[in-house]
């Protein structure tokens, strides 16, 4: 299997300008590896550094040191903590990324909001809206809801929203931060066949879990954070 991300001592620092330059540590000295089809978890308590570890990836923090090497299909071997802006748009087409929260986009349907990636792909508009409408439908949105407005939804009906909307690319590398929180039970086994399905046509994903029922069936390996460090998994975390 070759790999598709190796992230080696990456650190990310946070300067808080309104507290006198006060330096804070996001996360610190992190290397793992994932490969190309696997599911690998990220656990540890709250501030630990983990969702720092994903928007790094994911470029929503520039890295303070370290390196994100990531085999795209576009370019080849990049290096996401370097990598031009204009360069992380276009690699944004392979990669997905749910957060924690829908960024919300006023006055965007739902619908809308779920077909926007593929728009983006270059799918016709209407066809793009015809597959939103099964991801929402699949994941169990109400219907009257689909032309409406997120802003005013609940926390799980959003979370599914910005579940959709990652899932419906299809993408080559797949973040996901805590993807099952604030789910009911039914919806939550739908993502977990949906992410299953996802990884069985080749995607490979990273995840942050405080739901081991949900991170014991989906994922290969894991490791803990603490205080911005991380350590192997102990095995009995998802026995
Ligand atoms: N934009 C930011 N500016 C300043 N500090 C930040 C920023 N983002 C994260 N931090 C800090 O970095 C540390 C790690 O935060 P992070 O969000 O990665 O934790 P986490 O493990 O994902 O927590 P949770 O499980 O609660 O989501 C925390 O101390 C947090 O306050």
């Amino acid at each position: 299997m070759s790999v598709i991300l190796k992230v080696e001592n990456l650190c990310k620092k946070f300067t808080l300008h309104m507290l006198g330059g006060k330096t804070i540590v996001g996360c610190q000295d992190v290397s793992f590896v994932v490969e190309e089809g696997a599911f690998l978890g990220i656990f540890g308590p709250s501030g630990s550094g983990k969702s720092t570890i994903l928007k790094c990836i994911y470029r929503t923090y520039l890295p303070s040191g370290g390196c994100i090497k990531y085999l795209s299909r576009c370019y080849g071997e990049v290096d996401l903590a370097l990598a031009p802006e204009r360069q992380v748009l276009v690699l944004r087409q392979e990669i997905g990324y749910v957060s924690q929260f829908l960024k919300i986009m006023p006055r965007v349907p739902a619908v809308d909001v779920v077909a926007e990636g593929l728009w983006l792909q270059g799918t016709d508009q209407e066809e793009a809206r015809k597959v939103a409408r099964e991801y929402l439908a699949r994941l169990g949105v109400a219907r009257e809801l689909w032309d409406a407005y997120p802003v005013t939804f609940s926390g799980g009906e959003q979370q599914r929203v910005n579940l959709a909307r990652a899932l419906i690319t299809r993408p080559r590398l797949l973040l996901l931060d805590e993807p099952t929180a604030s789910l009911d039970v039914n919806t939550k086994n739908t993502v977990i066949e949906l992410l299953r399905e996802l990884k069985g046509s080749g995607t490979s994903m990273v995840g942050i879990f405080h739901d081991m029922d949900a991170a014991r069936r989906l994922v290969d390996s894991a490791f803990v954070m603490r205080d911005g460090y991380c350590y192997p998994e102990k095995r009995r975390e998802l026995a």
